[in-house]
């Protein structure tokens, strides 16, 4: 609702209220139109200040309601009104005032804003375009390439950047409501034509063409696939274009085919999703919301290699002191040395003091003493992570976290090592930890509660989108990962290249395809698990290895390619070529195809021409069976767990909302068939069965994704 204050003689206050963002839903328009007439019916009223409740202007348009029938005011006609109204109206922005919310207030002929207040148009984000004027108001505002890049992105910027660019007329430290009357006082009798939007002309500019055309090609390449970006770009091009009501109309047409597009249905889901990864629960009953989680305030950070240093910068951009180790001091030299640099660049970037103060680098275990948690970061080996783990015993506090950064290692095993079991949890960072959002909080079948509440407040303090996990082999991103993989090397037997395979992940959305994703990260990381686990051993022949293992399908093509030093980007070949060893610009290379084909030869296999569709389906429709499997064993607490994990660590184009939300708008008994008939070619292929979590859900008629959890026997409450 909105409530209708009149604070002085001349000024009325209206109030958003609904909280926590004060989101417009229909309650709330309906209050802004009574509000609006009732301030401008009543004489005595020359101005009207807009605010939201709890210093929060507004976070935009109410997106739970974009999923029903929309009712009330529409929000076009009642900023119109506002806009139109003869009676000076000013926007006091607090806290954010995002999409809709920044459009109502391009509505109001002033705006002030506090200095800590947060403005943008993220509707592109949502699948959407800023379809309540915003697109028409925003260019004739602040012209069309400064508009463009706002509306494409969708990204949030300061009170002072939008000073800067003329959103706000005044930015004020202390009460912007207050603020706003006192402009309102001192401009009220002026004549408002000038401040009315709409009537501004077109934001022509002499190379409109060339900008629109640019912009086009950038949202192009960023978000490959996705349609809001292009339609923002579209839309804008109409506000240099067209006069404001033909604009308007443009405006209206594009966002009606994108309010009823899947795209934006599955980003909409997103938003949704991350909000309720952040509202875990473990098995026992155990959640966000009745577990406290100790301050955190020093934290020590053990192996100083990539990872290692990755999240020792994140830990100290979050304002923590950390103590880094290494185990001797020419490793410490270098983690030193790249550390401080990346921190030093950081500082500089942002025009902040460098936080360098809170680090400390030692070869001592015994510095360790007095940190709160401890992050181990050394070589993915079981043995020497349990050395590490029992020597930590020594010197902790008898209350400080132990976290692994293990990328899939059993997190009971390792807590077994230990004397404190239940303050034992794995926090598995993506590589490079300083920049991917993601983090895995793996709990073990003995860690506490609060060990979980700490390490999920931590990650969320490091800026980190995190998700609660079980224990299994590879968590939940690995673990699905790996039938992925499976799946593409066996396409390359079967008469695929890597850049055919990769094209068409890419085509389907992914930041990058899997083989140069491989080359990227380094082929010899899954060889050296393929050693542990036993899937190499001495006994297989190197020159026709064998193509079964353990009475499973496998393909030896990947550890070939090690054999032949092939590990990717840094050896300057492995599936790709490069121009030098650390280049990264992958080119198609002839010895692999050369390669592949004495291969296909070699074992008697017929290559066969291979679909974009088959790709697609045999890659992501097995990563999703395997996502259902998690599921089913309860690893998380529901599918929109799996889905963020992989939009934020695997580079999943989130306008297809991530694989489980995939599989349930592709239809689960589409997903089923395809199984059926691919595990049916390979049968030797177990991964390609069709989960039973799959068959019940297809069996009670594909209930929508909401609905799953209340299918799921083992499945904890996130309620
Ligand atoms: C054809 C008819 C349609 C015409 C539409 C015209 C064009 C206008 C379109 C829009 O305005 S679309 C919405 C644009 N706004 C946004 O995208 C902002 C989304 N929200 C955020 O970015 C953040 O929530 C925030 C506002 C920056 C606050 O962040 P914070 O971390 O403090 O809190 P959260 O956990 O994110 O959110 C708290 C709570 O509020 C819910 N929520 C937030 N924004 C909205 C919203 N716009 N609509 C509905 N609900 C919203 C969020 O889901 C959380 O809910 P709970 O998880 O606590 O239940």
């Amino acid at each position: 609702m909105a409530l209708y204050t009149r604070v002085k003689e001349s000024i009325a206050v209206i109030t958003l209220k609904n909280p926590p963002v004060n989101a417009l839903s229909t309650a709330v328009r309906r209050g802004i139109v009574e509000s609006l007439s009732q301030a401008l019916q009543d004489e005595q009223v020359k101005a009207v200040v807009f605010c939201g409740e709890n210093n929060t202007f507004c976070g935009g348009a109410d997106i739970k309601e974009f999923s029903g029938s929309m009712s009330g005011p529409p929000l076009v006609p009642m900023i119109h009104s506002i806009e139109a109204s003869e009676k000076l109206i000013v926007a006091a922005i607090e806290g954010v005032a995002l999409g809709g919310g920044l459009e109502l207030a391009l509505g109001c002929h002033y705006r002030v804003a506090d200095t800590n207040a947060r403005l943008g148009l993220p509707e592109v984000t949502l699948g959407l375009l800023p379809a309540a004027g915003g697109t028409q108001r925003l260019p004739r505002l602040i012209g069309i390439t400064a508009a463009l890049e706002l509306i494409t992105t969708g990204r949030h910027i300061s009170a002072k950047e939008a000073l800067k660019l003329g959103i706000v007329d005044q930015v004020i430290e202390g009460n912007a409501v207050l603020a706003a009357m006192a402009l309102a006082l001192s401009v009220i009798g002026q004549p408002l034509n000038a401040r009315r939007l709409s009537l501004q002309a077109p934001a022509w500019v002499p190379d409109v063409d060339y900008v629109c055309e640019a912009a086009l090609a950038r949202v192009k390449q960023r978000s490959r696939g996705a349609m809001a970006p292009v339609a923002c770009v579209q839309a804008v091009r109409a506000a240099a274009m067209l006069p404001y009501s033909k604009g308007m109309e443009k405006e209206r047409q594009l966002m009606d085919m994108l309010f009823r597009s899947s795209q934006a249905r599955a980003m909409q889901y997103a938003f949704f999703a991350q909000r309720s990864a952040g509202k875990w629960s473990l098995p026992n009953g155990a959640q966000w919301n009745n577990t406290k989680a100790r301050n955190v305030e020093r934290v020590g950070v053990i192996g100083l290699g990539t990872m290692g240093q990755g999240i020792a910068v994140s830990l100290v951009k979050a304002g923590i002191s950390v103590v880094a180790i290494e185990v001797d001091t020419k490793q410490l030299e270098l983690g030193k040395k790249a550390v401080t640099a990346m921190l030093q660049r950081y500082a500089q970037r942002q025009g902040v003091s460098s936080p360098l103060h809170l680090l400390k680098f030692t070869l001592s275990f015994h510095q360790l003493r007095d940190v709160d948690l401890v992050i181990e970061a050394v070589f993915e080996d079981m043995n020497l992570k349990k050395r590490v783990f029992s020597e930590l015993c020594k010197v902790l506090k008898e209350n400080t976290i132990i976290c692994t950064n293990t990328s899939g290692l059993n997190v009971d095993e390792l807590a077994a090592v230990t004397d404190r079991q239940h303050l034992v949890v794995g926090m598995h960072f993506f590589a490079p930890a300083h920049v991917m959002r993601l983090l895995e909080v793996v709990y073990g079948s003995g860690s506490s509660p609060e060990a979980v509440a700490i390490a999920m407040a931590l990650g969320k303090r490091m800026q980190k989108v995190c998700v609660a996990v079980g224990n299994c082999s590879g968590f939940v991103g690995n673990r699905m990962l790996k039938h992925y993989m499976d799946q593409s090397v066996y396409l390359l037997e079967e008469g695929a290249t890597p850049e055919q395979v990769d094209q068409a992940l890419e085509e389907f959305g992914f930041a990058m395809g899997i083989f140069k994703v491989a080359d990227l990260s380094g082929l010899d990381v899954g060889w050296r698990v393929r050693k542990a686990s036993g899937l190499i051993s001495p006994d297989i022949d190197p020159v026709k290895p064998s193509r079964w293992r353990f009475g499973r399908r496998y393909c030896p093509l990947p550890d070939m390619l090690c054999q032949q030093g092939r590990l990717g980007q840094k050896t300057g070949h492995g599936w790709y070529l490069y121009n030098s060893p650390g280049s990264k610009e992958a080119k198609c290379d002839p010895e692999i195809l050369k390669f592949l084909e004495d291969y296909r030869l070699k074992y008697g296999i017929i290559p066969r021409r291979i679909s974009s569709q088959e790709v697609i389906e045999r890659c992501v429709f097995s990563l999703a069976n395997e996502g259902l499997r998690i599921l089913e064993e309860g690893i998380t607490a529901g599918p929109e767990d799996i889905d963020i994990i992989y939009l934020f660590g695997y580079g999943w184009p989130r306008y297809r909302g991530g694989p489980m939300f995939y599989a349930a708008q592709v239809g689960l008994s589409v997903v089923l068939e395809k199984l059926e008939h691919y595990h049916h070619l390979q049968p030797d292929v177990p991964s390609l069965e069709p989960s039973q979590l799959l068959r019940k859900l297809v069996a009670e008629g594909s209930p929508p994704i909401q609905q799953w959890k209340s299918h799921i026997k083992n499945l904890h409450s996130q309620l």
